[in-house]
């Protein structure tokens, strides 16, 4: 049984609680009263792996305040960053998280482990409020060398389970490759990112 740890980051409202849960329940529920990080377990298995999936959704109205006890650098296996597509301002937040987890990445392993990411425009079926199109999201996702993909977290189930599954097959493809390895070293900056986001609530779907 692999565990594949994943987080989820972007700005309030974006809709990754809403993203999430899609995936996990299939489900769309229109309002979540979190106003705390949780992190969500989930067994599962891809091409014929049983994988123990651990994801950590982050609440932009938590206080923030941090630490797990393992040494959190080397907590997530990859990222889901995500930004509502009606809302510029979550886009650019998005773009600031994709530069401190590359900064990270360049630090713990010097280019040499490519931590794997995938930048999500959600909110799709919101395209007449449109304010980021999509050619913006891909551009972005080439610069920062991650996967894109528009969703709607409202009307999607399909896409956004395709998006997880690619990841975690990344995510396995890139454990495996660094399999004797320290997965990734001492990042401070990495382990400020996490710690920025990290609480200790625990769900189960
Ligand atoms: N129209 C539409 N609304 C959405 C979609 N996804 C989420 N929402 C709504 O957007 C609001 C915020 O969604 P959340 O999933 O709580 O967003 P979040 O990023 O987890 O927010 P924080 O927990 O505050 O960080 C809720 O009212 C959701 O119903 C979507 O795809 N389309």
């Amino acid at each position: 049984m692999s565990d594949i740890k994943l987080a989820l980051l972007g700005s309030e409202g974006a809709g990754k609680t809403a993203v999430l849960v899609r995936f996990l329940t299939r489900r769309f529920i229109g309002e979540y009263a979190s106003s705390a990080n949780s992190l969500y377990h989930k067994r599962m298995s891809i091409d014929g792996r049983q994988l123990n999936l651990e994801i950590f959704d982050s609440c932009s109205q938590s206080s923030g305040n941090t630490c797990i006890q393992e040494e959190p650098v080397n907590w997530a296996d990859g990222f889901v960053v995500v930004y509502n597509i009606s809302d510029r301002t979550s886009f650019l937040h998005a773009k600031s998280v994709l530069q401190q987890i590359k900064e990270a990445r360049e630090e713990s392993s010097k280019g040499l482990v490519d931590i794997p990411v995938f930048l999500v425009g959600n909110k799709q079926d919101l395209c007449n409020a449109r304010q980021v199109c999509e050619e913006e999201g891909r551009a972005l996702a080439q610069e920062e060398r991650c996967h894109f993909q528009e969703v709607s977290a409202a009307e999607d189930y399909l896409e956004i389970s395709n998006l997880f599954t690619k990841l975690i097959r990344h995510v396995m493809d890139n454990l495996k490759h660094c399999a004797g390895r320290r997965r990734y070293s001492g990042s401070k900056s990495m382990a400020k990112l996490i710690n920025n986001v990290f609480g200790k609530r625990r769900k189960s779907v």
